[in-house]
């Protein structure tokens, strides 16, 4: 028991007047007497049956008193910790609790109960109930609820890893951005900068540098209402996921509450009521009251709305106005084009904007590594797809693709172009609103959307720009591959701009707009040999790839084969004489022509075709020359493939002062052990 030089019992008896018109939510306060074995089961029944608050106040605190000291003692321990939720919200800045006080001439249970001396207790409010029971069971349940949607969100993606190739996926650190807004300066950057960068410079301008200010932890803890801007597949969600587990792992004893909802799942709520207890999780006993306690309360409460595109909800709309729950936190993730919408709307002021800006180059480097233990090589050295990483779900493609080429059932090399092809599909899919689709299917319904969009990804890339200029009938599943913003130009005007996520989606894109204008190639050939439209060169292998017939599917739905197969016919001849240095018809020696061979070897590669592969090794007369060269990974299984099509011929290699990777050195010389090779 406590020895305080101040008695309890004088203490309570000298505020019972008081206390008798101010104490609230006796249940809580009975049932924690209960527990602590101050009041039986039957004293405490008979205070609850008494007629109103004001008798059952003064039973309960004659009843207490009566018992004497350690039960008084008991009793303003547990007026103590439970003081926030039955008696009204503290403010959470003490200067104002002082000037409360100090202006109230009337009795402030607060202020009263902070003077009592309470031994120091280090086990002091680890067992009191906050709420009552039915509110403690609910939330219970909402966190058992909020762990297993956090894990199905996490496991939801496992499958596409084969067999024992599946990893544990789980949070890792995002880049979050507190300054400023997202704006057009970022495409203008981009743009005013090319002309003097190079290709990696400027891919790398994608990565977000790391601000280790701000965590999940932080915005958990912070009382401000929370606005997520990012885009898609940028992390938002796994943000509030990850804010949600951390929430369920809190052992602290404080009854809240948190409820998360996906907007793109949930229309026409009519009521607060249905919102909570029908959309999320139902209380399994004392309904009104665990309703009561959430509206008391609601500075306990956390609602998370995820994918909101607009305000329309009018119940959605009455939380973010306060109206409904007042004190509760409101956490929005939008994508950047929705903020205009949802800007309009918005007590603005309100909340902390935090932009979601992906993954940092060390989290890029740290989740490949996880992902990949053994090929992770060939994406870090990579600058393409280390870069196209800082986008979370890309790094999961990117990811995936490489996995399954060690699987059982697959087994065939990674090429790049798959992944984009993986990407895309598993974009359309995502975004498509249905579980169950027939991803083909749909891909046929929207082949005008996706063309359309490959024409514009390729007037923007001979056009030197990521700024692309959209049709406005763009289907919204197809758009989600783009940032949207929208910028304000006058009152009453906004214009939207659209860039892909990476620049290489765009090539990727443009490249398929050419295979669907076959006409446009050999211009477009020959473009890549000037100093003005070299950047087109980067299209070539992944047309190269989209003129095979191998799955993933995905051109078969949006050109009829047969003009695939009339394009194929000469294309690989094409490619390899145009850029084939002894066969191009400038030749004089420049920086380009080095990487030549290397780049032919690669288109080579993408294709998967042996015949074209052969058809170079012969126009090379077997000799490959690659002296000088400094070959990363992905070049060294670029050239591994295209020798290994040579099942008789010995080949020349010319490997004078070449730089390899250490991880280029497998394939390469796996394949040398192999071949005839001289
Ligand atoms: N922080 C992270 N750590 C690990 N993986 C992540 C992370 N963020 C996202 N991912 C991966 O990327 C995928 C897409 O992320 P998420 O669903 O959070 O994107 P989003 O920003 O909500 O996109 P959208 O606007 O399209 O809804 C996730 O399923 C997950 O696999």
């Amino acid at each position: 028991m406590a020895s305080t030089t101040q008695s309890a019992v004088e203490y309570v008896r000298r505020a019972r007047r008081h206390l008798v018109n101010t104490l609230k939510n006796h249940s809580v306060i009975l049932e924690n007497l209960n527990q602590q074995g101050v009041l039986g089961d039957e004293e405490v029944c008979i205070i609850q049956a008494e007629g109103n608050d004001y008798d059952k106040n003064r039973k309960l605190i004659d009843s207490v008193t009566d018992k004497g000291e350690k039960a008084s003692y008991e009793f303003l321990k547990i007026i103590d910790m439970t003081r926030k939720r039955t008696h009204g919200r503290t403010s959470l800045l003490p200067e104002k609790q002082t000037v409360a006080s100090a202006e109230s001439k009337t009795f402030d249970l607060h202020h009263w109960i902070s003077c009592f001396p309470f031994k120091e207790d280090a086990q002091m409010g680890n067992n009191y109930l906050q709420g009552p029971t039915p509110c403690h069971r609910y939330q219970a349940k909402l966190k058992s609820k909020a762990q297993k949607i956090s894990k199905a969100f996490w496991t939801a993606n496992k499958d596409l890893f084969e067999g024992n190739n599946k990893p544990d996926l789980s949070y890792m650190p995002l880049v979050l951005d507190t300054q400023g807004s997202v704006s057009a300066s970022k495409i203008k950057k981009f743009k005013s900068k090319k002309s003097k960068w190079g290709r990696s410079k400027k891919l790398g301008t994608y990565i977000p540098q790391d601000k280790a200010d701000i965590s999940p932890s932080v915005l958990l803890k912070t009382h401000k209402n929370i606005l997520l801007v990012g885009k898609s597949g940028i992390g938002k969600t796994a943000l509030v996921h990850e804010m949600l587990k951390l929430w369920t792992e809190k052992d602290d004893k404080e009854l809240n509450y948190m409820f998360y909802f996906d907007m793109r799942k949930i229309s026409n709520i009519k009521s607060l009521e249905e919102l909570l207890f029908n959309e999320f999780s139902e209380p399994d006993e004392g309904k009104d009251e665990v309703l009561q306690d959430i509206k008391n309360n609601s500075d306990n409460v956390t609602l998370i709305f995820d994918g909101i595109t607009d305000l329309s909800s009018p119940v959605v709309q009455k939380l973010v106005d306060k109206d409904l729950l007042k004190d509760s936190k409101v956490v929005l993730t939008c994508r950047p084009a929705d903020e205009d919408h949802l800007e309009e709307d918005l007590p603005s002021e309100d909340f902390l904007r935090v932009e979601v800006k992906g993954f940092s180059e060390q989290t890029i480097k740290t989740y490949i590594s996880a992902m990949l233990r053994e090929g992770k090589e060939r994406v870090l050295s990579n600058v393409e797809l280390l870069t196209l990483c800082h986008v979370p779900m890309y790094a999961l493609m990117v990811a995936a693709c490489f996995s399954s080429e060690t699987s059982e059932n697959f087994q065939k090399p990674c090429c790049i172009t798959d992944i984009y092809i993986n990407i895309f599909r598993f974009c359309l899919k995502r975004n498509s609103n249905t579980k169950y689709i027939d991803l083909d299917t749909f891909i046929k319904s929207k082949s005008e959307e996706i063309l359309s969009l490959a024409e514009v990804a390729f007037r923007a890339t001979e056009g030197k720009t990521v700024n692309l200029t959209l049709r406005p009938s763009g289907d919204s599943c197809v758009l989600s591959l783009l940032k949207q913003l929208a910028i304000k130009v006058a009152l009453t005007k906004r214009i939207t701009t659209c860039a892909f996520l990476h620049y290489t989606m765009q090539e990727f894109f443009a490249a398929l707009w050419l295979l669907k204008n076959p006409d446009l190639i050999s211009n477009v050939f020959q473009q890549c040999l000037t100093e003005e439209k070299k950047h087109m060169k980067h299209l070539i292998p992944y047309m190269c790839r989209l003129l095979t017939e191998e799955s993933p599917s995905l051109m078969e739905y949006l050109i009829p084969a047969e003009e695939l197969k009339n394009t194929s016919n000469w294309f690989f001849k094409k490619v390899i004489s145009t850029f084939l240095p002894s066969l191009c018809e400038n030749d004089e020696p420049d920086t380009e022509d080095s990487g030549r061979i290397l780049f032919l070897c690669q288109c080579l590669y993408e294709s998967q075709c042996p015949e074209a592969c052969i058809d170079l090794l012969e126009k090379l007369d077997y000799r490959l020359d690659l002296s000088g060269e400094s070959l990363d990974p992905y070049p060294c299984c670029a050239v591994a493939y295209v020798i290994t099509q040579s099942k008789e011929k010995k080949i020349w290699l010319n490997l004078e002062d070449v730089t390899i990777s250490q991880q280029g050195m497998r394939p390469l010389l796996g394949c040398l052990q192999k071949r005839p090779m001289v």
